[in-house]
């Protein structure tokens, strides 16, 4: 631990892009997985006006304030047992006594963030700190990108610097988890390791693996803009596996099944016993199943099958990432596609009114910065979207 308490922080951490074993990784199966060149920045700093304040202008126009001596109450309630080195999970009674606190926030995501917020807050400060917190993401929120995760990597990191508890990244990990189960219920936790540790990675069992050949592909994300929740998604999936469990679980093993061929594809082209060009064929026929089966697992989407259609008309191999159920599709891009095949095939998805990007993938996962420049960001929440953008953009290049 790094005794020393910080005055302002200004955290970030990655989204994420699964290319393989969404839902399925859930269930304890691997999933595949690389952080991405969008990120979400959270600046904290400590005030001396008795209040803690939380802005989240992505998805709310007004701060929601909070009197510390209200919050340092329900902390010696509800959290004296709590200890910030351990993380734990939001009980149902503290989730009632913290709804108390939220009952003029009537939209679901804002609720979730709040609450997410608000748990780390009180087991890790413990009402002990006047605050004023705002977080602000370069990626689409509820797009299947893993925003929730890289919100609560970034709190959990910034409130753990700033009481001086130091930057380590499995503790780190642990609170985001806690706080991603608040906003999706039963998480994996693939989305908030990737955000911790970033890179491109196989996760299983709460531990990543390293994974070559990843970094050398191509891809491009189409968000749909419809509007999915992960809660509601990963709920969609368990209802039907209790419906229908012979079935179900045979298509979950087969998406473990995707993951190990895709591992050994991988490994094929290191040791040169398959050429890049085989590999790419494969792999286009490996997110034509595993889309196959998310969509046999109902969490696809009209939009997310137009996405598949207007790219394949094109050549290229399109899924769901992430949740499904609206959000992103991943799209395969081949060397040789051509810069006018994708501006064509970007064009038609405009025209359905979904937004196109290509990203890095791979790079770093959580950063930490108390440098007054870094933190002096009084206009954080205010700053036009371009001129926002153009500043993250010269932050945390890997
Ligand atoms: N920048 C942000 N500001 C406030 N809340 C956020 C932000 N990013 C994510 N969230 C929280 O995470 C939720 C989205 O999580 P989720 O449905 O898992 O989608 P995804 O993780 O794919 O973006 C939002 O509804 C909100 O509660
Ligand atoms: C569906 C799932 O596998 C990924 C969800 O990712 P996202 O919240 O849609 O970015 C759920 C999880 O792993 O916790
Ligand atoms: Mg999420």
């Amino acid at each position: 631990m790094t005794s020393q308490q910080q005055n302002a922080v200004l955290v970030s951490a990655p989204g994420k892009v699964i290319l393989f074993g969404e839902h399925a990784v859930v269930y304890g199966k691997p999933a595949i997985a690389a952080s991405l060149g969008l990120r979400t920045y959270s600046w904290i700093r400590r005030t001396n006006d008795s209040n803690v304040r939380l802005n989240l202008p992505d998805i709310h126009t007004l701060p929601i304030t909070w009197e510390s001596r209200v919050l340092a109450e329900l902390a010696a309630a509800h959290y004296r047992a709590s200890d910030w080195a351990t993380p734990a999970v939001l009980t149902p009674e503290s989730e009632t006594a913290l709804s108390a606190l939220i009952e003029g926030v009537t939209t679901p995501a804002v609720r979730q963030a709040t609450l997410a917020f608000l748990h780390l807050y009180l087991s890790i400060c413990k009402g002990r700190s006047d605050l004023d917190t705002c977080v602000r993401s370069a990626l689409p929120v509820g797009a299947g990108l893993g925003s929730s995760a890289s919100y609560s990597v970034t709190i959990a990191a910034g409130l753990l610097a700033l009481g001086g508890y130091g930057e380590d990244p499995a503790l780190v990990n642990g609170w985001a988890f806690m706080a991603e189960k608040v906003i999706h219920g039963n998480p994996s936790g693939v989305d908030n390791s990737l955000a911790t540790y970033g890179g491109a990675k196989v996760y299983s069992h709460g531990k990543l693996e390293a994974l070559g050949g990843f970094g050398s592909l191509r891809f491009m994300l189409t968000d749909t803009r419809v509007p999915k929740n992960t809660k509601r998604q990963v709920e969609l999936v368990r209802e039907r596996k209790l419906r229908f469990p012979l079935a179900m679980d045979l298509l979950i093993d087969s998406v473990q099944g995707i993951v190990e061929e895709c591992k050994s594809l991988f490994l094929d082209v290191e040791q040169k016993r398959v050429s890049e060009d085989e590999m790419l064929t494969a792999m286009e026929a490996l997110i034509d199943m595993n889309h196959g089966i998310m969509s046999a697992c109902g969490v696809s989407h009209p939009s997310l099958e137009m996405v598949r259609l207007v790219t394949a008309s094109h050549g290229l191999r399109s899924k769901l990432t992430g949740a499904g159920g609206g959000g992103c599709a991943l799209t395969l891009i081949r060397p040789d596609t051509t810069r006018e095949t994708l501006d064509s095939i970007k064009e038609r998805l405009h025209l359905e009114g979904f937004m196109c990007f290509e990203t890095e993938v791979g790079g770093v996962g959580v950063t930490v910065r108390s440098d007054p420049d870094a933190c002096a960001w009084d206009s954080f929440a205010d700053l036009p979207a371009a001129e926002w953008a153009s500043l993250v953009s010269t932050l945390d290049k890997p």
